[in-house]
């Protein structure tokens, strides 16, 4: 089993002006999240958020962070959300055990001392994409299955991104600090998310991208300011980090489905600044 967390910085638009692909991808792009057996996590200072993939196989596995937060225990002053994108597992918070099939998310309040996550099969594991955010107040703890999330369908055709977005962590459904969390859907020969694009400088977001309809798909994310876009081509089960500033959006080889989650104390999903086209460069 190997641990691994990685620091990233917070940046200013100016830093990235010059930033080659290379700078670029190693700033905003966390390319291996899943191994089997491991933990890997980022920690952005972009709201302090905390991202990455757990893949518990033969052992069972706990993301154990006190003295790189400065607390007696990981969720002390955090929440946390996940989400399965492999096969079934478990999950075992304070001592109760859940059942986690594929596509169920998950909400775990603040103060939970011990979460557990294990694989039913070690040959075929589940894959638990987490994200946990600073929160101030405990929050009641739930399972969050793929048919009780709240399903918008989005996009045409015409714009090649039809589209479904599933909110499983939504404040207006649900109490949340911070974290928002959704996974959308891209139909058949639809490629783009997000566009037109928008930012929300109330809040920061993260997208990993994953379940490409071709193992050769590739997704071109675009970031930065709308009117200095840059991109970073990911491959299936990477995620980008954006910074409250930046557009967030990409388009796909095919079609493909991504996790979205946000932190900041705006909660009002549909509160974004829509970016007109003019304003694209
Ligand atoms: O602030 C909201 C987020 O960027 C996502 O919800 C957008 C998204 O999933 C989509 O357009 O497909
Ligand atoms: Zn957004």
């Amino acid at each position: 089993m190997s641990f691994e967390m990685v620091t990233r910085y917070a940046h200013s638009p100016k830093d990235i002006e010059h930033y080659n692909t290379d700078e670029l991808r190693n700033e905003f792009l966390m390319e291996k999240l899943f191994n089997p057996g491991d933990i890997l996590l980022t920690y952005t200072y972009n709201d302090r958020m905390i991202f990455g993939g757990v893949t518990p196989t033969t052992e069972p596995l706990e993301i154990k962070l006190d003295k790189q937060l400065g607390v007696d225990y990981f969720l002390q002053r955090r929440e946390l959300g996940f989400f399965n994108i492999g096969g079934t597992g478990t999950v075992t918070i304070d001592g109760k055990k859940d059942n986690i099939v594929t596509h169920d998310g998950y909400y775990v309040g603040m103060g939970a001392k011990h979460v557990v996550f294990e694989s039913d099969d070690a040959a075929n594991p589940a894959k638990f994409y987490v994200v946990s955010t600073p929160a101030h107040k405990t929050y009641p703890t739930k399972k969050l299955p793929f048919a009780s999330a709240l399903a918008m369908p989005m996009g045409d055709q015409a714009h090649m991104n039809k589209r479904t977005i599933y909110k499983y962590i939504d404040a207006s459904q649900m109490d949340t600090c911070q974290l928002q969390m959704g996974y959308t859907v891209l139909e058949p020969g639809n490629s783009w998310n997000t566009m037109p694009a928008h930012t929300h400088a109330r809040r920061m977001e993260t997208y990993m991208y994953f379940e490409f309809s071709d193992p050769d798909t590739r997704v071109f994310h675009f970031m930065g300011e709308p009117n200095a876009s840059k991109h970073i081509v990911l491959e299936p089960e990477q995620a980008v980090v954006n910074p409250s500033w930046s557009i967030h959006c990409g388009v796909g080889t095919t079609n493909y489905a991504f996790i979205w989650a946000m932190c900041g104390e705006n909660q009002t999903y549909d509160d974004m600044d829509q970016v007109g086209m003019h304003e694209l460069r």
